[in-house]
């Protein structure tokens, strides 16, 4: 699992190191860290490394400090570096060995913005390092200038020395212009800013540097699950299972207009290993899904009356179907664990319950927050999605999973998880329907599997997030294995989940060190 943090928790956790006087050997450490990761990336594109050009781009903090230092080491092997002062001041020790090992220093004003802008852009590698966990807001000045022109003319890497500056390490939120970085290179820990979007979309590869605080970080602001965790928490049927001990998942899906999403999440579900689905709704519908997954039991019974260990409500709906919005509020009201989507969203109470997951993309969820009487819009939510889905999950009571190119999983608790496993190409028609399935077939099986999540140190409790992070994972894997880089139909997606299923569940038979748990670049 990969755990994230807030800057301001990372900031806490150095707090005890740099008062015992070890802010130098940090810096070292951090800097190190930046230059290697430079070079590593250098010869990974197959660039000579001797003769490359870099510009470090410098702000007046520490931050500035850990690039300047990591220029020095790159000048030591033969580059030719450049430092672009952004402030009147630099860190004095860094900029001192800057300067010992050879880089040239330029000053940025007002003036020579657009000179520098190009020269940086022309360069082979630009560092930067303006502003890191100590910004207060945006860049400002001569740097927004800079950095927006640079965004015109991006150089052939771009490194960000802790975090892209002017986002937020806290919230993945930003504040004026940043430059879009190839490789962020992040010290004692990932920073949650990075894992969720906007920030996501600024951090390329993330590059995680231990520089010896981590045993004092606090619990994570956010995790990742990796494969090794899916090997983990993914069930598979004893000798003696039978379907029912599966699990049975109800679906309340579809209508005239959208049948195929009933279909597609009956499809999701199966493909990942429910004991069996039984499905309550139009017989036009049930009609297409005996058709097209003639393993689905049909029925026209009530929610009361079908006996299943969680439920899927809302993919397709029709809000003007009374009897169908009557099984959506039932099942939310069952006390069973239910994945409520799309059409379910606005016929559920405001205030549900952990086990209840909601799964809105960005306008579903801005709906739903105003609603709520937070006023978000679409636009808000998407530059805000940490917070939107932290919001919601509060307000609600619900656990929130917020679809996205990250996809982000609230507990109304505290667990917080998020997943970017899959691929451009899942934005497509009925991919969420998919996944739907999926959380409902997971939901079902190991929903009140409390010991297998306290095993893997997750507090049962807060099982309900987790459950929504593996689908979410599984989903985005089974996607991304369907496309190989061509265009996806959902169908496909859900036909692509066994596999991944499979290949994920070969890493609980390797030893740990054959895994891949424990690598240190996210993306
Ligand atoms: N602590 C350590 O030993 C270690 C720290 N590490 C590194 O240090 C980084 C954190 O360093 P930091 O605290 O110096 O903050 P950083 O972001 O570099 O500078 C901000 C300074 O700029 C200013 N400023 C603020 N906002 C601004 C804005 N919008 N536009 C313009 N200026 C702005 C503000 O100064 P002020 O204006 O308030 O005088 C502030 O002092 C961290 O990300 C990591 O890279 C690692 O090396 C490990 C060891
Ligand atoms: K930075």
């Amino acid at each position: 699992m990969i755990s994230a943090y807030t800057g301001t928790q990372i900031r806490e956790a150095e707090k005890p190191l740099l008062d015992s006087g070890m802010g130098a050997v940090l810096m070292q450490r951090a800097a190190y860290g930046l230059a290697h990761a430079v070079v590593s990336e250098l010869r990974t594109r197959g660039s000579r490394l001797y003769g490359c050009s870099v510009v470090v781009l410098t702000g007046k903090g520490n931050n500035g400090g850990d690039g300047l230092f990591a220029a020095a080491h790159l000048a030591g092997r033969g580059m030719r570096t450049t430092a672009v002062l952004a402030a009147d001041s630099a860190h004095p020790d860094a900029l001192a060995a800057f300067e010992r090992a050879g880089g040239r220093v330029v000053h940025l004003t007002e003036a020579n913005a657009p000179d520098l802008a190009a020269q940086a852009g022309r360069a082979d590698v630009v560092i930067d390092a303006l502003l890191g966990t100590g910004a207060q807001g945006g860049l400002r000045g001569s740097a927004a200038a800079l950095v927006s022109l640079l965004a015109e003319r991006p150089p052939r890497l771009a490194v960000a020395c802790d975090v892209p500056s002017g986002l937020n390490s806290d919230t993945g939120e930003t504040a004026g212009p940043v430059l879009f970085a190839d490789l962020t290179v992040t010290f004692g820990g990932a920073k949650a800013g990075l894992l969720a979007d906007p920030g996501a979309d600024y951090a390329g590869t993330v590059h995680v540097v231990p520089i010896g605080i981590e045993d004092g970080l606090p619990w994570p602001a956010l995790r990742r699950l990796e494969p090794s965790d899916l090997a983990t928490l993914l069930p598979s049927p004893s000798r003696r299972s039978h379907k029912y001990s599966r699990g049975v998942l109800g679906v309340v899906a579809g209508s005239t207009a959208y049948p195929g999403a009933a279909v597609l999440a009956c499809r999701g579900a199966l493909a990942a290993g429910v004991g069996m689905v039984r499905y309550l709704g139009p017989p036009d519908v049930a009609d297409l899904i005996r058709q097209s997954c003639p393993e689905v039991v049909c029925s026209t019974g009530t929610v009361a009356d079908t006996h299943v260990q969680a439920w899927l409500v809302g993919s397709g709906m029709d809000g003007a179907d009374d009897e169908q919005m009557q099984h959506v509020r039932d099942a939310a009201d069952s006390g069973l664990p239910t994945v409520a989507d799309a059409g379910a969203l606005p016929a559920l109470p405001d205030v549900l319950a952990p086990q209840v997951v909601l799964t809105p993309h960005a306008g579903e969820l801005a709906t739903l927050l105003q609603r709520l009487g937070a006023g978000m819009d679409r636009e808000a939510v998407e530059a805000a999605t940490l917070a939107a889905a932290r919001q919601a999950a509060g307000l609600t009571e619900a656990t929130v999973l917020l679809k996205g190119a990250t996809t982000l999983v609230a507990s109304p608790y505290q667990d917080f998880y998020s997943q970017s496993d899959g691929t451009p190409w899942l934005a497509t028609a009925g991919s969420g329907d998919v996944l739907a399935g999926v959380i409902g077939a997971l939901l079902a099986q190991v929903g009140s599997d409390v010991g297998r999540f306290r095993a893997a140190g997750i507090d049962p409790d807060e099982r309900w997030a987790a459950i929504a992070a593996m689908a979410a994972s599984l989903h985005a894997r089974a996607g991304a294995a369907a496309s190989n880089g061509a265009p996806l139909t959902a169908g496909r997606v859900a036909e692509a989940i066994p596999g991944i299923w499979d290949k994920v569940s070969a890493l609980s038979n390797q030893r740990p060190w054959e895994r891949n748990s424990r690598s240190h670049r996210l993306r």
